[in-house]
């Protein structure tokens, strides 16, 4: 198994006025072919903003340091069209928000043949043809009457599947989907969870931003969790879910309805206020003296990894 992209000491900030936003604060991730790799983790935590630095599309009011290697290419110094280049045909995006991410006045036959046209085909009725099988495959038929419709006549959940059909119509190689479950029921959830599977099943590399855990308990092969900014554990799905090692972790894992909904304690301290320790010690029962030193990202068999003296 090869990695396809790896990310080195990724720091992104965003000086505002009177302070920096340490959004992304020294991530270190690789993601392995074909693997479907979630990154959990609280609002605000940086999920997006790494999504974001992943495809070379970070606002232009941030600093990034580090390296984002992608077949040879440092995506953090590529030029804005070697990126296009690479954007929709090599790694695509299921951005946040349906609907607010489609053009209201594009038909969605129009929008989902957009990536094809730019990085697969030119011939349009070729495109209309792929097009009308995407429909079929995220089940919004019947597809010739669905393909010139405006994205107002669909729900949620369908706009939500029309987003999942335009990432993956350029056939990319890897596809970044944030919160492809958040602000939809649970019938559309499940229908883009086993979307996703199929996805995987193409080959396709997943790397999903998501808050939900059954989701990503449902769907991943691997779980990193993001805290201000910092990977803090990166484990095999089946062991993570097991018995989380790191006491964020298991705090998320004990906030679930089956686990009793105990909530963890406190709340995360803005980026600005970095002191160098730990950035969970001050919410953290074992927290001690050695946690003034923030812990490296400690290597544990099976390519899995935690922040935390615990495991030194
Ligand atoms: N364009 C921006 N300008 C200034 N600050 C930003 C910008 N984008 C993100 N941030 C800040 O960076 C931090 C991380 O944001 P990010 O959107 O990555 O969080 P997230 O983990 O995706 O949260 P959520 O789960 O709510 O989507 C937040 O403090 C956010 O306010
Ligand atoms: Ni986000």
């Amino acid at each position: 198994m090869h990695t396809i992209l790896e990310v080195k000491q990724l720091h992104v900030h965003f000086p505002t006025s009177g302070k920096v936003v340490r959004a992304v604060d020294g991530v270190d991730i690789s993601i392995t072919q074909s693997e479907t790799l979630a990154i959990i983790g609280e609002s605000g935590s940086g999920k997006s903003v790494l999504g974001l630095a992943l495809l070379g599309l970070l606002p232009a009011n941030c600093t990034a340091t580090g390296t984002v290697r992608y077949r040879g290419a440092d995506l953090l110094r590529l030029s804005e069209s070697e990126l296009e280049m690479i954007r929709g045909s090599k790694i695509a995006w299921v951005p946040q928000n349906p609907a607010g991410a489609m053009n209201p006045s594009m038909t969605i036959g129009a929008q989902i043949g957009e990536p094809i046209s730019l990085h697969v085909e030119k011939n349009r009725s070729i495109v209309r043809k792929k097009v009308l099988e995407l429909l079929q495959f995220i089940r919004i038929t019947p597809p010739e009457e669905r393909i010139d419709s405006y994205p107002y006549s669909f729900s949620g959940g369908m706009l939500q599947r029309s987003l999942v059909a335009m990432g993956i119509a350029g056939l990319p190689e890897l596809l970044i989907a944030d919160e492809p479950t958040k602000g939809i029921d649970i019938m559309n959830r499940q229908a883009v969870s086993s979307l996703l599977r199929i996805v995987r099943e193409k080959g396709i590399t997943l790397l999903v931003i998501t808050h939900d855990l059954s989701f990503a308990r449902n769907l991943a092969d691997r779980i990193a969790v993001m805290y201000s900014g910092r990977i803090m554990e990166i484990r095999e799905k089946k062991s993570f879910f097991k018995g989380a090692l790191h006491p964020y972790a298991r705090g998320m894992l004990r906030s679930l309805p089956e686990n009793g909904l105990h909530p963890i304690a406190g709340r995360t301290r803005e980026t600005d206020k970095y002191d160098g320790g730990c950035r969970f010690r001050f919410r953290c029962t074992y927290a001690g003296e050695k946690c003034r030193v923030e812990p490296p990202l400690i290597p544990l068999p099976d390519g899995a990894a935690v922040r935390c003296w615990l495991y030194d």
